[in-house]
């Protein structure tokens, strides 16, 4: 693997996933990362991916950096051409190539504007320390995707599922902010590429982007999705259609007991973190039901897997 930016970077998803959870239950420590390290910029903030990440490097021998991007580095200018008399006063490709000559990997976190649908499309941030960094990069949650998180929630359901193909729901809830479509995003592209039965809900104006949707079943009617649930993985997302916007508030898409009744006894599943009694209730979150803590704990291991690729295509080159 060169880089992870997006789930398909990863060629082989079972394999992947198998290795995650050999990690995870071997406690094996590879060396594979000593003397090499992993630099990490977040233009947003972070408490698991940041640690997990951090942990999972560490336990393959790495040294870590880590900066917030947005409040201790210079405002970086991306636009090629940029005639830079404004406030911005580094241009990534002086950033890029200068960070390259510290760390082996690059790791950066950057979230939507979500107000440009076709700017926040394009992924500049991590396309372009893609472009201009000469070590791999690894996206820790960008405009698009949350590709690490996606390969911890395929750990999750790999080893929570009781069935051969499981029922797994997507569903919308509501928040008062409003939130990027990457987590949504990698977790629909992963469940596509999964042997799981897989349907979203979400209300109406909230479809995500088709390009990623493809052919999923979309539920306007959230009751109605739920039945038989194996897995219920809760998440707000702005609207994708009305770009950015919260067009609903309604709280009877908050998962709640009740909604709980209408699966097969669902794990209920959140990246975290998550607006108590806003997203999902207490009574869930409190209850067996709930796997957020579990899930993760998983984020080490899908951390280990991509860097431990990442560091071994290092080693060959
Ligand atoms: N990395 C996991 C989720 C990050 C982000 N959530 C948030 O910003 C929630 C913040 C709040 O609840 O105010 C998101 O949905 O993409
Ligand atoms: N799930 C997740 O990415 O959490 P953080 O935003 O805390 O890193």
């Amino acid at each position: 693997m060169k880089n992870y930016i997006s789930l398909s970077d990863i060629e082989n998803l079972d394999l992947a996933i198998a290795e995650g959870l050999q990690l995870k239950n071997n406690n094996t420590v590879a060396n594979v990362g000593k003397g090499k390290t992993l630099g990490m910029l977040f233009f947003n903030p972070s408490l698991r991916t940041r640690l997990s990440t951090e942990k999972a490097a560490k336990l393959l021998g790495m040294e870590v950096m880590v900066m917030n991007a947005d409040k201790d580095g210079w405002a970086l200018e991306f636009e090629d051409g940029a005639i830079m008399n404004s406030n911005k006063a580094e241009h990534i490709k002086e950033a890029a190539a200068v960070l390259s000559q510290y760390c082996d990997i690059i790791a950066v976190r950057a979230f939507p504007g979500l107000e440009d649908k076709a700017k926040d499309e394009e992924d500049l941030v991590m396309k372009s320390f893609k472009k201009y960094a000469t070590v791999p990069v690894v996206n820790l949650e960008s405009a698009t995707g949350h590709p690490l998180q996606a390969l911890t929630d395929a750990m999750t359901i790999t080893e929570l599922q009781k069935t051969k193909k499981p029922k797994v729901v997507l569903t919308w809830a509501p928040h008062p902010r409003a939130l990027p479509q990457s987590v949504p995003n990698s977790f629909v592209e992963v469940m596509q590429r999964m042997d799981v039965e897989f349907v979203i809900a979400n209300p109406p104006g909230y479809d995500l982007n088709p390009q990623v949707k493809k052919d999923t079943k979309v539920f306007h009617n959230q009751d109605e999705a739920l039945k038989d649930a194996d897995f219920v993985y809760v998440k707000n997302w702005s609207s994708y259609e009305n770009y950015g916007k919260i067009l609903s508030e309604d709280s009877s898409w908050t998962f709640s007991e009740q909604k709980v009744q209408l699966t097969n006894d669902a794990k209920v599943m959140h990246c975290l973190p998550v607006r108590r009694n806003v997203v999902i209730d207490d009574a869930v979150l409190d209850s067996p039901n709930s796997v957020v803590i579990q899930q993760a704990g998983n984020r080490t291991y899908a951390a280990q897997v991509v860097l431990k690729r990442l560091l071994e295509n290092l080693e060959i080159e």
